[in-house]
């Protein structure tokens, strides 16, 4: 790690307590901010264009509030078809977007923003991951539902949770799936001169 980036301090502008965990096992030291922005004021051209976007504007939301901190934000999408599947709303949006995930291959897009607070550069990037998951019978979702793990994520499964059993396989990063994909941000925090090891 360089002198310099040992005087930056890492915030993570996020309210997911998957973020959090995540960075914790990597030991890293850090503070949390939650965003402020409201994800439906925002459009993309792409699935991809738009968690980008996202992931940038909850970086930005905190800036003013920090010094001297790389600031680190993420944003997940579940999109079948071409289609984006958010949190679900209530335990029916779940069921439905359980059942149109059933038995076939999905993408989970994550985008992640790192922003240094004080020179303002900033460096976002997405990953894709396709997750094909089992076929579902009505009783599993029902099951599943009453977990209450479907609520706060996107697509309505939790592949850390339960939402594990009815994955098959998956092609690109788990952690990507849980919402930080924490080799890119190895790698995007080298270019600021901090080292995860
Ligand atoms: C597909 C999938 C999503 N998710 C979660 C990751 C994200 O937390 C959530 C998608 O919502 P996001 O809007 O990306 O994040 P968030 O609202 O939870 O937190 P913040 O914006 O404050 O950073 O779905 C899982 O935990 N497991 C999964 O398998």
């Amino acid at each position: 790690m360089s002198e310099e980036s040992e005087e930056k301090k890492l915030v993570l502008a996020s309210a997911s307590p998957r973020r959090e965990e995540i960075l914790k096992q990597l030991k890293l030291k850090f503070t949390i901010i939650h965003p402020k922005i409201d994800e439906n004021n925002f459009n993309g051209d792409t699935p991809e264009e738009l968690v980008e976007i996202l992931a940038e504007k909850k970086s930005r939301s905190v800036s003013d509030i920090v010094e001297n901190a790389l600031i680190i934000a993420a944003d997940t999408i579940v999109v079948l078809d071409g289609k984006i599947l958010n949190k679900p709303i209530d335990n029916e949006d779940a069921k439905k977007m359980l059942h149109l995930l059933s038995n076939r291959e999905h993408k989970v897009i994550t985008a992640l923003a790192v922003l240094d607070s004080d020179s303002g550069k900033i460096i976002v990037e997405s990953n894709v991951t396709d997750v094909k998951m089992l076929e579902l019978s009505d009783d599993d979702i029902d099951k599943y539902l009453n977990t209450g793990e479907a609520m706060d994520k996107a697509g309505s499964y939790a592949i850390q949770g339960f939402g594990g059993l009815f994955v098959e396989s998956i092609q690109g990063s788990y952690y990507s799936v849980v919402g930080l994909p924490i080799h890119q941000l190895a790698t995007i925090l080298k270019k600021f001169n901090y080292g995860i090891l």
